[in-house]
């Protein structure tokens, strides 16, 4: 039998750890008699042929750089059938076998339309999907990631903002990265002890979620106050304007953005991605491709792509309220 040969892509936004889930893939292909071949810039690259043969010594010292060494990309073309099928035709060209894409919900879409698309033309291509986003948004899997990296540098970002805000008695604002989701700005809120955290995921009420916390914490002789905004609950200026006018007090705003996409991956992430990066090459090796690989309970499991895709994940909203019961005083 010929020698299987696999490609491996990072596709949408980055997340500190891809590097790490790259290198695994190369690693276990390897060891699997495969050859490996990456895919540069995403589903952008396989449209355009754009690739570059990986062995094991092409991945040393990268396990603890943030980014991704494949660089990544968004790609409006693949959406189409047609931008699909120049992707599929690149498979062809390269004699693919399989891919493993690494990214959020969006690039797993992007492989099941692909390897649909490949079936229908009587040329498989199996898929396996690796979450990799600094949200952690995605249904089928408790952990993504780059997630716990993010945490980190937004922690130690606000811990520096804590000291001035402190000095100055102030109220700060900081936006954190969410557009769609919540679960960065709670874990920080929490990890940070802010007075309120405003989420994607429950409509803020500017009286409840913010003028009465603030109000609680004077009481309780607070004289700053830190509020955790993700990006999808608000304007953090807007916010700051209203503390402005209906409190009277002056509150500054830091919205830390794509710094809390980079930096060196944390042991949380090079081991996740190290499993995962593994466990995906295998379910491959195992013929059960078409899958992603999630982490549940702590567990590494691979579950039927189209299956997972369908998975929502209710939000932690308990952790809600313990954020409150830890910060803000009873009335
Ligand atoms: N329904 C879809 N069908 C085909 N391709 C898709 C689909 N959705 C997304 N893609 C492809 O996947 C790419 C990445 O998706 P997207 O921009 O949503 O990022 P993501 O993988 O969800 O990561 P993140 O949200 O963390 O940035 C898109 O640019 C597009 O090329
Ligand atoms: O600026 P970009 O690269 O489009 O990405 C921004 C988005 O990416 C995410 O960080 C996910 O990677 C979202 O929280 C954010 O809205
Ligand atoms: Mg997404």
């Amino acid at each position: 039998m010929e020698k299987q040969r696999i490609g491996v892509l990072t596709s949408g936004g980055d997340a500190p750890g891809m590097n790490a889930a790259i290198r695994a893939v190369v690693r276990t292909a390897s060891r699997q008699g495969m050859e490996c071949v990456g895919i540069r810039r995403g589903w952008h690259g396989l449209i355009n042929s754009d690739f570059v043969r990986l062995d094991t010594a092409s991945v040393s010292h990268t396990i603890d750089k943030g980014g991704t060494l494949l660089y990544t990309a968004r790609s409006e073309e693949f959406l189409s059938p047609s931008g699909r099928e120049k992707a599929l035709a690149t498979c062809k060209l390269l004699g693919l076998d399989g891919l493993v894409a690494i990214g959020g919900d969006g690039t797993f879409r992007g492989a099941l339309a692909l390897s649909r698309q490949a079936a229908e033309e009587h040329s498989p291509l199996q898929v396996v999907g690796i979450p990799a986003t600094i949200d952690n948004d995605i249904g089928c899997t408790h952990y993504t990631i780059g997630f716990d990296t993010a945490c980190n540098t937004a922690i130690a970002c606000i811990d520096k903002l804590r000291d001035t805000m402190q000095s100055h008695e102030r109220c700060s604002l900081v936006e954190v990265m969410g557009r769609h989701a919540g679960y960065l700005a709670l874990y920080v809120g929490i990890a940070v002890g802010a007075t309120a955290v405003l989420i994607p995921e429950h409509e803020v009420d500017f009286e409840r979620d913010i003028a009465d916390k603030i109000r609680r914490a004077r009481l309780s002789g607070s004289t700053h106050y830190m509020i955790v905004v993700a990006e999808g609950a608000g304007s953090a200026m807007d916010y700051a304007n209203r503390i402005r006018q209906e409190i009277g007090i002056d509150p500054r705003v830091t919205v830390l953005g794509h710094i809390q996409r980079g930096g060196t991956p944390s042991a949380r992430d090079r081991e996740a991605a190290s499993r995962m990066g593994y466990s995906a090459v295998m379910a491959m090796a195992q013929n059960r491709g078409n899958c992603i690989i999630a982490i549940q309970n702590g567990q590494i499991v691979d579950l039927d792509m189209e299956e997972a895709l369908q998975m929502t994940k209710s939000f932690q909203m308990d952790r809600y309220q313990i954020l409150e019961a830890l910060s803000i005083p009873q009335a």
